[in-house]
């Protein structure tokens, strides 16, 4: 048996073996000390292998699942090897196989996933020419996503994806995946990274095992053709997902290219900042997405979860579902009800169409998911008529709820209306769906009514008055006659035991029926199990038609839960339009809002915010406390939420076309990556203004239209026209939103100053972004005198007496003072330190009059009689070619190419 056991260890060597021995998954040698640890159960010592003894340790098969899901959070992965052959059927330890591998990127079960979050498996493949491929599916999805990208934007794609798993080919260099580790810890180790043979991430390998999957000839109709790299990545991904499933993903149908600039950025340090899904403290909530999410169904979550973390710039989807929304909120004559309020009604408790379709195709899908599966199916047709088909987003999804022929009819007839939970426990197959079964359950269930018939027809037959017919466990079934009647006993019957009165028959009838009966219960059991297979064989044909009504169940239920949320919070429906402009007229921040709502804090003041091609900086200067973060966040919310096709908490709302959002929002210490608050505050800055010169140079191009992207889903299906696409038109012209706040406070007062003056005029002269610029550094509201298309604003604050009152209106112009002493005094700060941090100011105040010297703070650089190095030289200078492998020679060649590109711009 240990034999057996090394032997399937050795094909899983990274993962932990559950191999199952009778009730209990034994985990054996390194694996038990690990699972002992981890799980905190008992190691024990059994008998001895190759001399040693065998340490071990185990868990009740029964609760597995509680053992797994603890092991995945820890992120550990787990094979699973079941005992597939029949005990005693050959000598030796019964046969067994790995029939499942459970990782933290392909689960499957209903527990183990969560129900608001995908848990995505990533594969990254480092390629020729310093190009990255990207391949990243849900295993219980059916999209399969690729991308290609340059090596130094892995960063923002994971944060963009959020894998929970991250597979990468075992020929990488150090150096990239010292990164990848970097990367997850970034992360805050919230995805695992496992190694994968080289030969796996195959270009050609990948478009053979994608065109197998599509059942296609070309890639081309999902753009999916020329790129390599990705096809490469899209190979081990898909030889991983099978691996862990023991099986290919028939479910997976789809095929999105993702490219950069289909998409609005938002870099991680943006989702951070705004705290779309997670606080800045890492909490689930108050979240932007956690105020939205007001779906009905774990699909629906998810769904909106997508939107909200990536924006497309191409708006026509964003369009669509803004005049949905409003569709959706309309009352239709002669109703009492609004359709989103009778649509959320019917989408309340259904069940994950999406993740059962998968399980279907994985055949992992448990009786009462099929139950709950045909009561899904009944609520899609029901929701089909209430919705608004005016509106062709909705007329579009009322077509695609359609549930496919004949599938819930299928699962009704076959399926018990209340069937056990586990296949192994019987009693899940419906009464008369098949002859055979109802015959076998009818065998154990009437047994004394077989009986007493048999017992009837044999007295009359024989007219013996006392003949019984009966039952023992040693006997069996027997036909007993007491000695005075064995007379009139027929020929047929044969003799089975003879007692002191009586003696015992049995018939070939009595014998057929003990047959059946001692074995009908068994018999039943696995005439339902091979029952239920072939319902999940005719079931396979309609995995296509389930996933397109749980996409549109999904989608659904997300635009219901945006119009339920537009009325709740009293928010409107922005405007597109083609030329650069953000408009936005009173308003909110939608999370800051809905706190002091609920802490009965007062009202949030609404603000206006006018940006344009003239007016493309606004300088924010006033009080701390006074608002300039909430004002700032807020505009950047409001184009967010714009983009994904909600309404928006403002008045009035008019957008043009947006690529970025960029964010420098004071943080905490990086103390994980030895990062300073200074050099972290300057590395993100860098960041920023690297990517909009870069952006400035290679503006978007409305790929939409280039690849027939469908207009409702953004996904490229074959067939579809370029028509049905409206690309932005404007890309070309979009602008990116940079919101700057007191950059420059983390070093010495000039120093930071300094800096901030030349971060200001770098982002007015040399990018076209739209800026919001906070500083309490008053010598910037001198900044708008000199750049025409900057502004000064401030947040308005009044005194009371000695204490400051924050009134949090954005009005134009400067502050006239900074009230920080003001909100020490308020925070608590104690009375001497105040007065003395007065006295300490007025000198100050008096010394800074005295000696003010005319400094232009943002006269341009003069040309330097030395130029100082560039970042070229800088990187060279640090590069020891002896240290470099081939590989590593060639990227930082690749890198020195870029930061030259870079310096050019
Ligand atoms: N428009 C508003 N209406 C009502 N309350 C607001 C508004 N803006 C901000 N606040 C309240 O003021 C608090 C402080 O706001 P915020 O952090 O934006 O100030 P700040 O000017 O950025 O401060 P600092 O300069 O210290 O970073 C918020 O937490 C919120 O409770």
């Amino acid at each position: 048996m240990m034999a057996q056991y090394l032997r399937l260890k050795a094909d899983h060597p990274q993962t932990l073996l559950f191999y199952r021995m009778g009730d209990f998954y034994e985990l054996f040698y390194g694996d038990a000390e690990k699972a002992s640890r981890l799980l905190d159960i008992t190691l024990t010592q059994r008998g001895q292998s190759a001399g040693a003894p065998v340490v071990m340790c185990g868990v009740p098969f029964h609760s597995m699942e509680s053992y797994l899901a603890r092991l995945i959070k820890l992120g550990e992965s787990v094979a699973i090897c079941e005992q597939v052959g029949e005990v005693g059927a050959a000598k030796g330890p019964v046969e067994r196989k790995v029939v499942r591998v459970v990782t933290p990127g392909t689960l499957t079960d209903a527990e183990l996933l969560q129900d608001k979050r995908e848990a995505l498996l990533l594969a990254v493949h480092a390629g020729a020419r310093h190009r990255l491929g990207l391949a990243w599916l849900s295993v219980t999805g059916a999209v399969l996503h690729l991308a290609e990208c340059e090596a130094e934007a892995l960063e923002g794609w994971l944060a963009r994806i959020g894998p929970s798993e991250l597979i990468y080919g075992a020929e990488v260099t150090p150096a990239f995946e010292q990164r990848l580790k970097l990367a997850r810890e970034q992360a805050g180790g919230s995805f695992t990274l496992a190694l994968r043979p080289a030969w796996q991430f195959d270009a050609q390998l990948g478009e053979r095992k994608l065109l197998e999957q599509m059942q296609a000839a070309s890639l081309q109709a999902w753009g999916a053709d020329a790129l390599p790299e990705a096809q490469a990545a899209a190979g081990a991904l898909l030889g991983y997902a099978e691996h862990t499933q023991g099986r290919a993903l028939s479910h997976l149908q789809r095929i999105s290219v993702e490219r950069e600039d289909d998409l609005i950025d938002l870099p991680a340090t943006t989702r951070r900042n705004l705290e779309l899904v997670q606080t800045l403290r890492g909490e689930d909530a108050p979240t932007l997405f956690s105020l939205l999410d007001s779906c009905m169904s774990g699909m629906g979550s998810r769904a909106l979860r997508r939107w909200l973390l990536a924006p497309r710039r191409d708006r026509s989807e964003a369009r669509a579902r803004h005049a949905a929304i409003a569709a959706l909120q309309g009352l239709p004559a002669g109703q009492t009800a609004a359709p989103w309020k009778l649509l959320r009604e019917q989408l309340k408790n259904t069940s994950d169409v999406e993740r059962i379709a998968a399980r279907i195709a994985l055949r992992q899908v448990r009786p009462r998911e099929l139950v709950a599966l045909g009561l899904a199916l009944e609520k899609a047709r029901r929701v089909a008529p209430l919705l608004p088909t005016q509106d062709p987003l909705l007329a579009h999804l009322a077509a695609e709820l359609e549930p496919p022929r004949g599938c819930a009819e299928l699962l009704r007839a076959a399926i018990a209306a209340e069937p056990a939970a586990l296949v192994r426990d019987g009693g899940v197959i419906a009464r008369g769906h098949d002859a055979e079964l109802d015959e076998l359950r009818a065998i154990s269930e009437n047994c004394d009514d077989f009986l007493l018939k048999l017992e009837v027809q044999e007295r009359n037959l024989t007219g013996i008055a006392n003949l019984r017919v009966q039952f023992n466990r040693v006997h069996g079934f027997y036909i007993e006659v007491t000695q005075s009647a064995l007379a009139k006993v027929p020929e047929h019957y044969r003799r089975r035991q003879t007692l002191k009165n009586a003696e015992r028959f049995i018939t070939p009838e009595l014998k057929a029926f003990e047959d059946k009966a001692l074995s009908a219960q068994e018999r039943a059991l696995a005439r339902e199990k091979w029952l239920y297979e072939q319902l999940l064989d005719a079931l396979q044909a309609f995995v296509p038609a389930l996933t397109r009504v749980a996409d549109a169940l999904a989608t659904l239920d997300a635009l219901a839960a945006l119009t339920e949320r537009a009325l709740t919070l009293n928010w409107r429906a922005p405007t597109f339009i083609n030329h650069p402009c953000i408009e936005i007229i009173q308003g909110r921040h939608p999370v800051v809002e809905a706190r002091l709502a609920e802490k009965s804090a007062g009202a949030f003041i609404a603000n206006d915010t006018l940006l344009g091609p003239t007016q493309r900086m606004q300088m924010i200067t006033g009080p701390n406390m006074g608002g300039k973060s909430t004002y700032m966040r807020q505009v950047a919310i409001i184009v967010l939420l714009a983009s994904i096709g909600s309404f928006v908490p403002a008045a009035q709302c008019r957008l043009g076309p947006i690529d970025a959002i960029h964010t420098r929002i004071g943080a905490a210490d990086d103390l994980a990556n030895a990062q300073s608050t200074f050099m972290l505050e300057m590395t993100e800055a860098a960041q920023i203004l690297h990517a909009v010169a870069a952006r400035e140079k290679t503006p978007g191009r409305p790929r939409a239209a280039a690849q027939g992207m469908r207009a409702e889903d953004g996904l490229a299906e074959p067939g579809a026209t370029a028509a049905a696409a409206a690309p932005s038109g404007a890309a070309s012209s979009a602008y990116s939103l940079v919101l700057m706040d007191e950059i420059g406070r983390g070093t010495s007062t000039f120093d930071g100053l300094a800096l901030a003056a030349g971060i200001a005029a770098q982002l007015h002269d040399r990018s076209r972004a739209f800026s919001l610029f906070a500083t309490h550094y008053f010598e910037l509201t001198e900044f708008p005198a000199q750049h025409h298309a900057a502004v000064n604003m401030h947040v308005s604050a009044t005194e009371s007496g000695r204490d400051i009152v924050f009134l949090h209106e954005v009005q134009p112009g400067p502050a006239s003072r900074s009230y920080g002493i003001q909100v020490a005094r308020l925070a608590g700060m104690p009375a001497q330190v105040v007065q003395h941090a007065r006295q300490a100011l007025q000198a100050l105040e008096a010394q800074q009059n005295d000696t003010r010297a005319q400094v232009d703070l943002f006269a341009p650089p003069p040309a330097a009689e030395q130029p100082e190095a560039s970042a070229v030289d800088s990187a060279l200078a640090a590069i020891d070619p002896d240290a470099l492998s081939p590989r590593e020679a060639l990227d930082a060649l690749y890198a020195l190419k870029k930061l030259q590109r870079r310096e050019g711009a």
